[in-house]
């Protein structure tokens, strides 16, 4: 399989898409080794990868074109709009409700909204499946209030035909060509989370909260992170960037306690409300700046073992500091990121670099996930 938007020229988002995944996989080793090049590294562990097609459990779609004819997708050759629900990336339930999606915001009547013109309505569909049931978040993005009523009116319908869609909410941007979503989100649905589990951990996914777009991948990183903190058996952990708290909640265990650090709050309630059906006790998350919490904290509830996932900026200069002072047996590094993973390597001091292994998160982009053990030189 393959994918005809890619092979008739109408969209190259995936760069490396004529290369087998065999052979992007060995481009990805190869760049992360380069990128590691002077560094320490005790092992380099097979990288892991998931399914080519099917993989990604969240769409960003721009919305184009005219109400009477609107477009979920990207600007296509010559900018004109091309339609790209079916997208093999997607799974194959999510490209016939995207396809569905397509219809319902013609029905609507909701304007597409026009950037060169500063006009219409609505941005972005966005739409998240949960793995472990094939449920959806669907969230519209608009410029105002003015086209919810459209949305609300086909609503009914909508749910009525697809009731896999548990979460229904409006994201207000009313800002001209800023970040994708705004501050405002308003629900129509009572649900305003999505259930989803991986390796029998159960996660939430909030509209706002970071949450990771490769299940399979995303499964196998949490489990090889728990797997190599059971072989250190800390007295404790901190989870840094901990998002809606997967690596936390992977790790936890009633012998030790776990705190999770994230800036955004809504994700720290999911990481909560995920501890509590776990029935643990001996976590605790809280909404933070991870740098300013690890400053903060005294040398004596320094744990044994800190995780850090930061975004793709890495964790900077003085986390790196931080970490270098307190000196945790070991340091467990998840990156999105390889120049950030390495800058950020050279600058924590006083670790050799036991293990790397590759995570093809991303398949056909040159992206990928890195995990790293730092274990303590003594
Ligand atoms: C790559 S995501 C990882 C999330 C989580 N570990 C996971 O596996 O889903 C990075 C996270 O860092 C959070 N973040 C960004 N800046 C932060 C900061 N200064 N302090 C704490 N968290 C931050 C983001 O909100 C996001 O949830
Ligand atoms: S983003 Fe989707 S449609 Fe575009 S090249 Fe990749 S797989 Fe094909």
């Amino acid at each position: 399989m393959s994918c005809e938007f890619f092979a008739k020229g109408l969209c190259q988002s995936c760069r490396f898409m004529a290369k087998s995944l065999d052979e992007q996989l060995t481009d990805k080793q190869q760049k992360l080794e380069s990128l590691l090049a002077g560094l320490n590294v005790d092992a380099f562990l097979p990288p892991v990868s998931g399914p080519e097609f099917g993989f990604r459990n969240k769409a960003k779609m721009v919305v184009m074109g005219a109400a009477h004819e609107p477009v979920l997708g990207i600007p296509g050759p010559g900018g004109k709009p091309l339609s790209l629900t079916a997208c093999p990336l997607y799974p194959a339930d999510m490209q016939v409700l995207l396809a569905e999606l397509e219809a319902f915001v013609r029905r609507a009547g909701i304007p597409p909204y026009r950037v060169d013109k500063a006009k219409g309505e609505l941005k972005f569909v966005l739409l998240t499946r949960s793995a472990v049931r094939g449920e959806f978040m669907l969230r519209f993005v608009l410029r105002s209030h003015d086209a919810i009523h459209r949305i609300e009116r086909e609503l009914p319908a909508l749910l009525a035909s697809f009731p896999a869609i548990k979460v229904v909410s409006v994201n207000l941007q009313p800002v001209h060509m800023a970040r994708l979503e705004g501050d405002e989100e308003i629900f129509l649905t009572d649900a305003t989370r999505l259930e989803e589990v991986f390796n029998a951990v159960p996660l939430y996914i909030r509209p706002k909260s970071f949450f990771q777009t490769n299940p399979e991948v995303a499964s196998a990183l949490y489990a090889t992170a728990a797997a190599w903190v059971d072989e250190l058996k800390p007295e404790s952990l901190w989870d840094l960037f901990c998002g809606v708290g997967g690596f936390g909640l992977h790790c936890a265990s009633d012998t030790f306690p776990v705190t999770g650090i994230e800036i955004e709050a809504e994700a720290i309630e999911c990481a909560r409300m995920s501890a509590r059906s776990m029935g643990l006790e001996n976590l605790s998350f809280s909404a933070l700046d991870s740098t300013d919490f690890a400053k903060g904290s005294d040398a004596a509830s320094v744990p044994e073992v800190i995780i850090v996932n930061p975004p793709r900026r890495g964790i900077g200069d003085e986390l790196c500091a931080s970490l270098s002072a307190f000196g945790p047996r070991a340091i467990i590094y998840s990156s999105c990121n390889g120049e950030t993973l390495a800058k950020d390597l050279r600058a924590i001091d006083g670790y050799r670099i036991a293990r790397v292994q590759l995570f093809d998160m991303f398949p056909h982009s040159d992206h990928f996930e890195v995990l790293c053990l730092l274990t303590k030189v003594d």
